[in-house]
C-alpha cells in the first residue's frame, strides 16, 4: 500500500507545527516543516550580506546555503552549513525577513524539489507543513487539512512563546501582515486546497485539533 501522506497548510500561527509533530508521532510518520525550510534560506541571506529585498540578488544566491532538515517529529532539527540553525532561524529579524525571500520563485523552486524529495525518502509515510502543500508540493497527497484560527487567538498564542518582548497587538499586526505577504505573491501563494478539510482551531485545544487530524486520517487509511 502506498504511504500515507499528510498536508498540512494554513495562516501562521494557527497551530500547524504543533499538530503536525503530534499526528506525525502518534501514527508513526516522518514530519517536515517546510516553514523551518524557507527561515534557514532567509538567515543565510542575512548573515551573508545578501538584500532579501532584492529578488534578483536572492536569486543568485539560491543554490548557496546547504540546507538540511530532519525528519523526526520528536526531534526536529535544522542545519544551514552544517551549522544547527534551529534558534536563529525564530529570530525576528528572519520572521521579518521570510515573506519577502519565500515569494522568490527561484527559491520557492529549490525548496519545492528538495520537499518532494524528502517526502518521497519516507518509506512509512510523513506529515508535510506549509502554505503551499496541499495545492503545489503535493497535490496527490493521501489527506490535506487547513487549519484556521481566529487573529485574536493566534495573536495571543503566538505573544505567550514571547515573553512579552511584542505586546499581543503588535503580534497580531505582525500575524496579519505576513499572512497578507504570503498569500499575495504570485508564486504559490498561501490557499487552500479545493479538497482540503478545514479545522478551526480558535476555540480548540491542542489535542483536540490533534485528535481530530490523526481521526481524519485513519478514516482515509481504512477507506483505501
Ligand atoms: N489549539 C491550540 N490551542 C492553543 N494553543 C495552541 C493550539 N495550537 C497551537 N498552539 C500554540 O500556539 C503557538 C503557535 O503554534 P504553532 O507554532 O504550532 O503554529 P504554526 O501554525 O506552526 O505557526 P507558524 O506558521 O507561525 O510557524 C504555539 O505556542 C502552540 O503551542
Ligand atoms: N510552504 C511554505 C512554508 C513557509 N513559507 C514561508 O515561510 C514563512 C515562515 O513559515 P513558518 O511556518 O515557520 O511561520 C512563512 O511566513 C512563508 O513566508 C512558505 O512560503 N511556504
Amino acid at each position: 500500500m502506498n504511504p500515507v501522506i499528510v498536508a498540512i497548510d494554513g495562516p501562521s500561527g494557527t497551530g500547524k507545527s504543533s499538530t503536525s509533530r503530534a499526528v506525525a508521532a502518534e501514527l508513526g510518520l516522518s514530519y517536515l516543516d517546510t516553514g523551518a525550510q524557507y527561515r534557514a534560506i532567509t538567515w543565510w541571506m542575512l548573515s551573508n550580506g545578501v538584500d532579501v529585498n532584492d529578488p534578483g540578488a536572492v536569486a543568485d544566491a539560491v543554490d548557496k546555503p546547504v540546507i538540511v532538515s530532519g525528519t523526526d517529529p520528536g526531534k526536529p532539527a535544522i542545519s544551514v552549513d552544517g551549522l544547527d540553525a534551529s534558534g536563529p532561524i525564530r529570530s525576528q529579524e528572519v520572521t521579518a525577513a521570510v515573506s519577502a525571500v519565500s515569494a522568490v520563485p527561484e527559491v520557492r523552486a529549490r525548496m519545492v524539489a528538495y520537499q518532494r524529495s524528502t517526502t518521497a525518502a519516507a518509506p512509512g509515510g510523513i506529515v508535510v507543513e506549509g502554505r503551499d502543500i496541499g495545492i503545489t508540493v503535493l497535490p496527490t497527497a493521501t489527506v490535506k487539512i487547513f487549519l484556521t484560527a481566529s487573529a485574536e487567538a493566534r495573536a495571543a498564542r503566538r505573544s505567550g512563546e514571547l515573553n512579552g518582548a511584542l505586546s499581543v497587538a503588535e503580534t497580531q499586526d505582525a500575524l496579519i501582515r505576513r499572512d497578507a505577504a504570503d498569500s499575495g505573491r504570485k508564486t504559490s501563494p498561501l490557499a487552500k486546497a479545493d479538497d482540503a478539510i478545514e479545522v478551526d482551531t480558535t476555540t480548540l485545544t491542542l489535542e483536540q485539533v490533534v485528535e481530530r487530524v490523526v481521526a481524519l486520517v485513519e478514516e482515509k487509511r481504512a477507506s483505501r
